[in-house]
């Protein structure tokens, strides 16, 4: 095993890392090397409609369990199924490709948290913009992004998306910019594609430079093991290689932690960051004692299902994944290979708990329609040879439980023990019953929906069928046994002050009390944005690279 040096060396090739390690090659100044667990993507990862098969392929990804959750997912044994991408470009190369900020309002409150302006909405506009090539359907304006190596588009094949925008309209919303600043509206979904294929980081920030940039090395097949430390400094990474063999590298200026809300704060503890009781009880050396792992949050989903007597109007895989279309889209990069799983159409509003907490204009709620589910144990309906089943699928915007990821003591290379802890906090109920009526009122009480005969099944689910079916206390059963994960874990490394009890990184993502480190990824998301959160990982992945570049290349 050699002694490596580098400027930089940034642990984890995902989302938020290709982003880093692409923005602090560019000026040619820093030697970095990036350390990837994962492998190279293959081209058929960029077809939309296979998001799915390798979102469950563990060659590609991850693929981590919850602890048994009390109040959700009681349907799955209260076990939450978590994939994550383990290859280059992270979860981004096999996402759904959804593409939407946030509102501005979550990023005034980071600021606020960490009481840092420059993480303000009108600051982390200029982030946004830098990733962005605007090409979708609204008009462009200052708000977006044009040149960037990440090219949004909107969805040419969206067979169920005017329905639906012609329901919000008919409940008074507006039809908005899902990439302007968020409004409580309808909105069509725009997505990091080219022609049809999936703009992952990787192939935005990384695969153009790979052979041109001599000062930037990409190892694969690279797990991080533990950080080196000297005492409270970062000065290298142990990795295992793919010969199984454990090797050296070292920082002489920084170590950048992106690894993921999982990885990173698993990563920190292993090198003794952490929480005191979860390294005691896995016998790691204390360096800080700091929250890591804490303030784990996402966007669990209640997935609702109708029907609709138009199956012309939806995707179904099974009718549309044919070879014909499948040459038409290689041909024209068009047609139903360019959906993953049928998803068209989102909405962003407030609940009751937002307006009573004066937020009404502050949505806490975000839509989305998907055609398809990949979820067992919904309440088996009858269709009719002319009937469709579509999916609701409302996710709680900004939940307010917050979970803990926790080393496995009993062998802290186990995957950790992920507890989301969902609707712990009685006030997600409500939202999430909230969602549940709001999704009633646009299917049975306007017209484009009624139109389309649009039903909920009169079919209970087994275990509240004792409940008078469509009641509160119903419901309530119903989110227990349905609720499920959403997929986009976040703030298990807090930026905050130094006085917040719950922080781990400070306003410029440097690990509080550790020199040479910083997180750069969904883990430092104090509060959870009420969007998918890749845009936001994408622009925390810009700015991290910013201010590691104002640090040293002065
Ligand atoms: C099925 C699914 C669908 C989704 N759909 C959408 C969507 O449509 N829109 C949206 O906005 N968001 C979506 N998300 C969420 C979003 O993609 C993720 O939140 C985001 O990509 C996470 O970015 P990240 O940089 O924090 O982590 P990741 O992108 O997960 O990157 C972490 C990287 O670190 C590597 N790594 C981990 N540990 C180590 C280690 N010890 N050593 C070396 N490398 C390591 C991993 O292999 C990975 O490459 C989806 C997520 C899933 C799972």
């Amino acid at each position: 095993t050699k002694i490596d040096s580098y400027d930089f060396i940034v642990v984890g090739g995902g989302t938020a890392g290709c982003v880093a390690a692409g923005r602090l090659s560019e000026n040619g100044k820093f030697n970095v090397l990036l350390l990837e667990a994962g492998g190279v993507p293959i081209d058929d990862m960029d077809i939309p409609a296979f998001a799915p098969t390798f979102q469950v392929d563990p060659e590609w990804t991850f693929q981590y369990k919850s602890v048994p959750q009390t109040n959700a997912s009681l349907a799955y044994n209260g076990i939450v199924n978590i994939p994550l991408g383990r290859v280059l470009g992270g979860t981004s190369s096999l996402n759904y490709m959804f593409f939407n900020r946030g509102s501005p309002k979550d990023f005034d409150n980071w600021a606020r948290i960490a009481d840092d302006p420059s993480w303000n909405y009108s600051n982390m506009l200029q982030h946004f913009k830098k990733s962005e090539d605007y090409a979708g359907e609204f008009p462009p304006t200052d708000q977006h992004g044009i040149g960037g190596p990440i090219l949004i588009t909107n969805q040419s094949y969206a067979p169920g998306l005017e329905t639906w925008l012609e329901a919000g309209i008919a409940l008074n919303y507006s039809v908005a910019d899902p990439n302007g600043p968020q409004k409580i509206s309808f909105t069509p979904i725009e997505y990091n594609k080219r022609a049809g294929r999936r703009i992952s980081s990787y192939t935005a920030f990384i695969k153009p430079f790979e052979n041109s940039r001599s000062n930037l090395k990409v190892v694969t097949r690279a797990y991080a093991t533990e950080l080196v430390m000297e005492g409270n400094k970062a000065v290298g990474v142990k990795y295992n290689n793919s010969n199984n063999e454990i090797i050296s590298v070292y920082a002489t200026k920084e170590v950048i932690v992106s690894a993921g809300a999982y990885g990173s704060p698993m990563l920190l503890m292993k090198s003794g960051i952490g929480p005191k009781e979860v390294l005691e009880s896995s016998g790691i050396p204390l360096i800080k004692e700091l929250p890591v792992g804490n303030n784990l949050q996402d966007h669990p989903i209640v997935p609702i299902q109708l029907i609709i007597n138009n199956k012309s109007l939806l995707f179904d895989p099974v009718r549309d994944l044919t070879p014909e279309n499948l040459e038409l889209y290689q041909r024209e990069g068009v047609g139903p290979y360019t959906t993953t799983a049928g998803l068209f159409a989102q909405a962003y509003v407030a609940s009751t708990v937002a307006t009573a907490e004066g937020e009404e204009d502050w949505a806490d709620i975000q839509f989305s329609m998907y055609a398809q589910t990949f979820l067992t144990g919904l309440p088996d309906v009858n269709l009719g040879s002319w009937e469709a089943p579509i999916f609701a699928y409302p996710y709680l915007g900004r939940q307010k439980s917050r979970g803990t990821v926790k080393l496995d003591p009993t062998n802290i290379n186990n995957q950790p023990l992920i507890d989301f802890n969902f609707l712990s906090d009685p006030r997600d109920f409500q939202i999430t019953i909230d969602s549940i009526q709001m999704t009633m009122k646009i299917m049975e009480e306007t017209v484009p929906y009624r139109f389309l005969g649009a039903r909920y099944p009169p079919v209970p689910l087994t275990v509240c069928q004792h409940l008078h079916f469509r009641s509160e206390e119903y419901w309530e059963c119903y989110v227990k046994q349905m609720l499920v994960g959403g997929n986009h874990p976040v703030g298990t490394c807090k930026m905050g002050v130094s006085t917040d009890p719950e922080a781990v990184v400070d306003s410029k993502l440097r690990v509080i009390g550790i020199d040479g480190l910083r997180v750069v990824d969904a883990s430092i998301m104090p509060v959870i944005t009420n969007a998918n959160v890749q845009a936001a990982i994408f622009a925390i992945g810009e700015k991290g690279a910013d201010e590691i570049l104002k640090e040293w290349d002065r």
